[in-house]
């Protein structure tokens, strides 16, 4: 029997976040390795014209949760929605709500955030430093509270090269920077925002590194552990190879390259892709859960659940292995074949992003309006080479985070628990999860079926034959012109000529004379 389903069986578990990425596998897992568990209390708002309860349902009636309602068939009356923004004071919950949660809690998991790299700093304060000291004052006054866990970042500290699993400290105390942004007004935020984020790219890392210090100073009478994953991907085993349902992180940048779009990125190919699977963090976030309640570790402990220090992959290795994976499965509808490339200065990405994304996308644009269609690609373009400029610092450099206490907590669990947990990043065949995961991008963000990869197949030959006769027509044109133009071109136009043709007088020639 594992030990750590055990712990779970018999919890009150409140999670933030939980219609999230990562909030969704987190419950999935506690359903099915624990179904007899008391109750799962999610914080959730009513977002896009959906009420909680709606949005809870809909969760629970994915194809991620299969699995879940055969071994836990009464999973609805495990979860209860409660309503909530982290935005709010007290998070706009109500008097009951707030008193059956302070009552009731035994293990709470903060995983909700604002994970844009483009967040206002105000917003992203409020959300993961604000919201995250509302959310351990609230814990608190939980008299069964046995641990407290807090998903953070291993990027948090992205401005260090080697990173320890220890808290630093950050130039302005987060008590500072959240009194500020309550008088300071947007214009003043904006023009201070650089200089508080010193050499971090973003908001998000920038404030995620101040959670971080809230929950050590806010925390420091509760068991808490922080977890910091690198890149979460999508699921390496659990529940299924290949589940991802979001545009963040390398996603987004998979459809744009399996649908050509995406045919040059600045990055450093040796440098590590620290990528983590979904399903790999939940299990040590779980495991991290169990150990802080049961041991109580003296102080917080920092958790890496990162994949470079023990099982190496670099961005030459996922790009290429990106590639195989769309030539054995290609999307549908490409805009052009993919076949990308990694460019390494400055002036080649500018070059390769006139040549080969904007240029494309200005003449099938101009093709759209003079068939009387709507011109988007330039638009779609503009967007993705923005996005592009937001994620390449982290395909620019490498890091170093220390295991020891992800080590150390494998070597607590049972074998049992070993396998049922497993965040084990030794055991993951980097070329499977890479294909897993590109089928898994084309199945459950692009909900393309994979019976339709012939007719895929079909179109992408066709895209080869358009582009070899648009070069061969482009390639006619401009020799038209140069040798209208231009005398040397003329010249070097009859040269050919007249060495071809008597290059085919000579094979004529010498043929006749052996017949
Ligand atoms: C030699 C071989 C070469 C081979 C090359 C092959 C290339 C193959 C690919 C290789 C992959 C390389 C991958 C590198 C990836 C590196 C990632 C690094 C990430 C570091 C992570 C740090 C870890 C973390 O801690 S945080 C989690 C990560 N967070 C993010 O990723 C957030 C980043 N995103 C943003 O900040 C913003 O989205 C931004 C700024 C990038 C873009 O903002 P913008 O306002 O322009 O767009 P959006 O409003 O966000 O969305 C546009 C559009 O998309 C729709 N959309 C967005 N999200 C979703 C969703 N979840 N589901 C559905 N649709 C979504 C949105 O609605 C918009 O649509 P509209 O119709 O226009 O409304
Ligand atoms: N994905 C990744 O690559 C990584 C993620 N992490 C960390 O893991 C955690 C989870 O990330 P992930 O699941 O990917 O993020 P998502 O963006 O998928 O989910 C964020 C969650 O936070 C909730 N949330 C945001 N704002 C509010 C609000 N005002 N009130 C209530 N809920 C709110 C969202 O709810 P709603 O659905 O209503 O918007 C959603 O459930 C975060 O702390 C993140 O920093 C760390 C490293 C990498």
């Amino acid at each position: 029997m594992s030990t750590i389903a055990a712990f779970y069986g018999s919890k009150s578990i409140l999670i933030t976040g939980a219609t999230g990425f990562l909030g969704k596998v987190l419950m999935e897992k506690l359903f099915r390795t624990s179904p007899d568990l008391k109750i799962i209390y999610v914080l959730v708002r009513p977002k896009a014209g959906q009420t909680l309860q709606q949005r809870v349902f809909q969760i629970l009636n994915s194809k991620l949760f299969e699995k879940v309602k055969e071994i836990c068939p009464n999973v609805h009356e495990k979860i209860r929605p409660v309503s909530a923004d982290l935005n709010q004071h007290d998070f706009g919950i109500s008097k009951e709500d707030m008193d059956e949660l302070l009552s009731s809690t035994n293990i709470v998991f903060h995983c909700a955030a604002t994970v844009r790299f483009d967040d206002p700093l105000r917003h992203a304060v409020q959300l993961n430093v604000t919201a995250t000291q509302q959310l351990l004052s609230m814990a608190s006054q939980m008299p069964k509270l046995e641990a407290f866990i807090h998903l953070s970042t291993a990027f948090s500290n992205c401005n260090l090269k080697h990173i320890d699993e220890v808290i630093y400290p950050c130039s302005v105390e987060p008590k500072k920077i959240i009194d500020s942004m309550e008088w300071l007004d947007d214009a003043i935020i904006d023009e201070i925002t650089p200089k508080l984020i010193g050499d971090r790219p973003n908001t998000y890392t920038y404030t995620k590194a101040l959670g971080e210090i809230v929950v050590q100073q806010e925390g420091a009478n509760m068991n808490i552990a922080i977890i910091r994953p690198s890149i979460v991907g999508a699921t390496w085993q659990e529940p299924f190879p290949g589940w991802v349902d979001n545009l963040n992180g390398p996603n987004g940048l998979i459809i744009a390259a399996g649908k050509g779009f995406l045919r040059a990125i600045k990055a450093t190919p040796m440098a590590i892709a620290d990528l983590i699977p979904a399903d790999t963090v939940v299990n040590l976030t779980l495991a991290a859960g169990w150990y802080t309640a049961v041991h109580r570790p003296k102080s917080t402990l920092i958790y890496h659940c990162t994949s470079g220090n023990l099982n190496p992959c670099n961005w030459l290795k996922m790009g290429l292995q990106v590639l195989a994976t769309f030539e054995k499965v290609p999307f549908e509808k490409a805009f052009r074949r993919p076949k990308a490339d990694f460019t390494a200065t400055s002036f080649t990405t500018h070059y390769w992003n006139a040549v080969s994304h904007r240029a494309p996308a200005i003449i099938y644009d101009v093709y759209l309006r003079l068939t009387g269609r709507k011109p988007r690609v330039t638009k779609l373009m503009n967007r993705l080479l923005r996005t592009i400029s937001m994620l390449e610092y982290f395909i620019n450099h490498s890091w170093e985070w220390s295991t020891h206490n992800t080590e150390m907590l494998m070597s607590m669990l049972s074998p049992e628990d070993q396998r049922m947990f497993n965040f084990d990043v030794r055991q993951l065949n980097w070329l499977e999860y890479i294909e897993n995961y590109v089928v898994g991008v084309k199945k459950y963000l692009l909900k393309e079926d994979m019976a339709g990869v012939p007719e895929a197949r079909q179109h992408l030959k066709r895209l080869r034959n358009i582009h070899y006769l648009f070069n061969i027509a482009l390639f006619l044109i401009i020799w038209r012109l140069l040798i209208a133009r231009w005398q040397t071109a003329r010249n070097v136009w009859f040269f050919i000529v007249s060495f071809c043709s008597k290059f085919l007088s000579y094979f004529r020639a010498s043929s006749t004379l052996k017949l």
